[in-house]
């Protein structure tokens, strides 16, 4: 029961989070929640279907005009007791992720760390909503820019990072003075309700952040058509934030994406090796390969290929797969056998088509969801994994001879959400670094999520821009004031 291994068990709920109360599903119905290490389960949450979603986002309607009065200052001071309260409770907002989500402990706790300091940057971000005076054209007339919190927001986030995709959202939207519904992934919310104890702590005003968990084709149905909600932001898969956008268009909402992704990370012959494949590892096994920003593929240059690929292996086969909760482990479960049967899908395509297994391979032998971290050489673009986000521990690797042909490969997909390549050559980094189709670029690195910097994608990996100076935009509205008679 995790209850009784957290140091404050009132951090874990089973009620949604509406208007400062804490209810369960109208209909009283439940969904379970489950531990994907042990297959146990959790918990439940309430059932909640599109007229609870109506009670919240109304709350959220007339929560808002009081919070948008407040001054940034006085809003800033309570988003950032929010962030304290979550480093306060660090350990056991960890333990509640890891148990829902199946991320080792210390991933859940840097998780924990990059959610909260999103509130942490936003409550800065809040105080610097400035706008325009424009030079008149007209003697008796001043002109003026001002911007405005756009309204209720609604917010749906999938289960990879439960906290971090929500605190990165509704951050930004109530520093600038919005109020929000966040609707959390069915595996895991239970990180959500914490973050909404934190809030009710932190002083966030009843309404102003509300949590509900039930039927997302429910929720989601009334969050895009409810004309009191102004603003979509979504983050999950490509498909579903197609389906959103179209939906939510009928009411002209303003929508925010961070959709799916198909990184590419390409080595060339003259890079430090060593440093290349310390940040293969990262960038394709964080979270055991369920990140947006995972790399999906491997260019590596014909010179070092087959050093880079057996190095690549040898780091993978010492990682420690195992339950998230106990000590050193470093590669959880899989989300749900679901997820499993997708990644021995792009395996057994691969091997099909000529790749050669280098290490991994097969289920773990611990069962469940667990799989093997995988490297498979000798891959080629007629495999699923240059098409498809695999979303799992396996590393293709595909040769490539010149570097127009790797950013020509790079390029080739619907996706751009992030890219890496290691190189030593400063004029090849520019032209690289420009010439990809992506929203994000790591250089010389597989790690580049930053509160501070402008994460989204490009192509069909969405639009918008969530942390940094950028992320309060999709928040706001921009309102010119024409005044005369001056
Ligand atoms: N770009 C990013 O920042 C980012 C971050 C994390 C995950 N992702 C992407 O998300 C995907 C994995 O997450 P996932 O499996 O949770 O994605 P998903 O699209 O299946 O689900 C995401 C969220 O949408 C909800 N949802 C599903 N169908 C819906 C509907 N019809 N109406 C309303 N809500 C609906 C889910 O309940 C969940 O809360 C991957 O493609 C990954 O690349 C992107
Ligand atoms: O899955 C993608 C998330 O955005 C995680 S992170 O921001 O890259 O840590």
């Amino acid at each position: 029961m995790i209850k009784k291994i957290l140091k404050d068990p009132t951090l874990f709920h089973q009620k949604c989070y509406i208007q400062g109360e804490w209810v369960n599903a109208d209909s009283n119905k439940a969904l379970d929640v489950t531990n994907p290490a042990t297959g146990e389960t959790i918990g439940t949450v309430p059932m909640c279907c599109a007229e609870e979603t109506r009670k919240a986002i109304k709350a959220a309607e007339e929560a808002r005009y009081e919070w948008q009065a407040k001054t940034a200052g006085d809003r800033s001071r309570i988003i950032r007791r929010w962030h304290d309260l979550m480093m306060e409770h660090q350990e056991d907002l960890a333990i509640i992720m890891t148990a829902e989500q199946g991320k080792p402990m210390a991933e859940s706790r840097g998780e924990i760390a990059y959610a909260a300091a999103f509130f942490e940057w936003f409550a800065e971000e809040g105080k610097r909503i400035y706008g325009d005076v424009i030079p008149q054209t007209v003697q008796s007339q001043r002109l003026v820019v001002i911007k405005q919190p756009i309204g209720v927001v609604a917010a749906i986030t999938p289960w990879n990072f439960p906290s971090a995709m929500i605190t990165r959202k509704a951050g930004a939207a109530i520093a600038v003075g919005c109020s929000i519904v966040v609707k959390p992934a069915k595996a895991t919310p239970y990180s959500a309700l914490a973050i909404a104890e934190l809030a009710h702590r932190a002083g966030i005003p009843r309404g102003v952040f509300n949590v509900i968990t039930g039927s997302s084709s429910a929720i989601g149905g009334e969050m895009t058509a409810n004309p009191l909600v102004r603003k979509i932001t979504f983050t999950g898969s490509t498909a579903v934030g197609k389906k959103l956008m179209r939906d939510a268009s009928d009411t002209m909402k303003r929508v925010s994406m961070e959709l799916g992704g198909n990184a590419p990370f390409i080595v060339f012959d003259d890079a430090d090796l060593d440093a290349a494949v310390e940040g293969a590892v990262v960038s394709k096994y964080r979270n055991t390969g369920q990140t947006c920003v995972c790399t999906n593929r491997f260019l590596v240059q014909s010179g070092i290929y087959d050093a880079f690929c057996q190095k690549l292996a040898d780091a993978v086969q010492k990682m420690k797969v195992g339950n998230g909760l106990e000590g050193e482990t470093q590669q959880g479960p899989m989300i749900d056998m679901a997820a499993l049967k997708k990644v021995e899908e792009h395996v057994a395509d691969a091997l099909a088509k000529g790749g050669r297994l280098v290490t991994g391979g097969k289920r773990h032998a611990l069962g469940g969801s667990f799989y093997e971290p995988t490297v498979i050489a000798d891959a080629t673009e007629e495999m699923l994994i240059s098409t498809e986000e695999t979303f799992g521990p396996l590393a293709p690797v595909l040769k490539f001879e010149t570097e127009d042909e790797a950013i020509h490969k790079a390029n080739k997909t619907e996706f751009g959400l992030a890219a890496y390549f290691y190189t030593r050559d400063m004029a090849r980094t520019w032209r690289v670094g420009e010439k990809l189709e992506s929203g994000m670029v790591g250089i010389n690195t597989g790690l580049i999520s930053n509160p501070v910097a402008p994460f989204g994608g490009v192509k069909e990996s969405g639009n918008g821009r969530e942390g940094s100076k950028y992320g309060v935009d999709d928040y706001l509205e921009i309102k010119y004031l024409c005044m005369a008679g001056i």
